[in-house]
């Protein structure tokens, strides 16, 4: 459904060159649901709006949805879905006359438009506000209306630019469920960028993980885990001046990998925390180094994304620009 090789855009800013894509190959399968997993900066949007012909890419070749990239941006954009980051509904507009709108640009006949839209609406919980102005919907009712209106011409192919960012816990987990019964019952593959681990954990047959502009992992989610062996050690020193301290008595555990240290938390691997949290404490204790929290651990997500990156994906405003970058301590 989608196969790119050496997609790359470079941007200019204040006379310097920004590499916001340095060359992304992918390929997405029909009928998966696929995740582009990256912090703040890392190129997601940059990569999306390449894909959905939004932006010319400055190298690189494509092809989506059976059409070529460059030959045919008309021919990908009338076969996909795009729901932006911010949304494309006006706030004034009632909703149904929107997606009905929408739908129109696409050629769709108006009674055909409006069958869809009541379909769309009733598939994605917004039954009753066919009448009502996006303004006075939560969050929640407007960001699957966005969906709606990206799905209104019934692409086979839907990009979603992090469809769930600033919708609470339950409306996330609702959303979810929208999309993967898009999948379950329209066959839709699905594209989307998001910086939520649970979300890409929870949501995706596969997760390719992109930073500061590159692809730098990609397999299920179990795949990516297993990667990552042994238990992970955090400990979270009550002073953040003693973190290279505590980093180095981690790293000296038996059979541990050199600590990272990400403010105060000091994160480490062991081939088995349990005895490794023993032996920790006291040596931390022994050492007078004043302990805030302390955990052992099966691999994560995130322990994947500081495992290859350095950093974690957990810090939100995190961008290559402002990045710390992680002390790392030799054990
Ligand atoms: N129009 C532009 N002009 C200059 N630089 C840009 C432009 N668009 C993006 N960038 C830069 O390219 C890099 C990648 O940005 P992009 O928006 O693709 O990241 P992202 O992973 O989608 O981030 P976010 O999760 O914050 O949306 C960043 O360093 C960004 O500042």
């Amino acid at each position: 459904m989608i196969h790119a090789r050496g997609l790359a855009r470079t941007f200019r800013k204040r006379k310097q060159e920004v590499q916001a894509v340095t060359g992304v190959d992918l390929d997405v399968d029909a009928g998966e649901i696929v995740g582009f997993l990256g912090p703040n900066g890392a190129g997601k949007t940059t990569t999306l709006r390449m894909l959905t012909t939004l932006l010319t890419p400055s190298a690189g070749t494509a092809t989506v949805a059976g059409c070529d990239l460059i030959a045919d941006p008309v021919g990908v954009r009338r076969r996909i879905g795009y729901v932006s980051q911010s949304g494309s509904t006006a706030p004034e507009a009632r909703a149904g006359e929107e997606v009905v709108d929408h739908a129109r640009l696409y050629g769709v006949r108006t009674a055909d438009a409006v069958v869809r839209g009541r379909q769309l609406f009733s598939d994605l919980d917004l039954d009753g506000l066919w009448e009502r102005q996006p303004k006075d919907m939560s969050g929640g009712q407007r960001r699957r209306l966005d969906i709606a209106m990206g799905l209104v011409h019934d692409p086979g192919l839907v990009f979603l630019d992090e469809p769930t960012t600033g919708l609470d816990p339950q409306a996330r987990a609702n959303l979810w469920g929208h999309i993967r019964s898009l999948r379950e019952d329209r066959g839709t593959t699905v594209f989307l960028t998001t910086h939520y681990l649970d979300e890409a954990d929870a949501l995706c047959d596969r997760i390719l993980v992109i930073d500061r502009g590159a692809i730098v992992a990609e397999g299920t989610p179990d795949q990516l885990k297993s990667k990552v062996g042994g238990d992970v050690l955090t400990v979270t020193v009550a002073d953040p001046a003693r973190a290279g301290d505590a980093a180095r008595l981690v790293g000296d555990l038996p059979g541990a990998e050199p600590a990272q240290v990400d403010g105060a938390r000091v994160i480490g691997r062991v081939p088995a925390g349990g005895p490794a949290l023993v032996d920790l404490v006291r040596g931390l204790d022994a050492a007078g180094i004043g302990i805030a929290g302390v955990e052992s651990r099966r691999p994560s997500l995130d322990d994947v994304f500081l495992g290859l990156t350095g950093r974690s994906l957990r810090e939100e405003g995190t961008s290559p620009d402002d990045a710390p970058t992680p002390e790392v301590v030799p054990s």
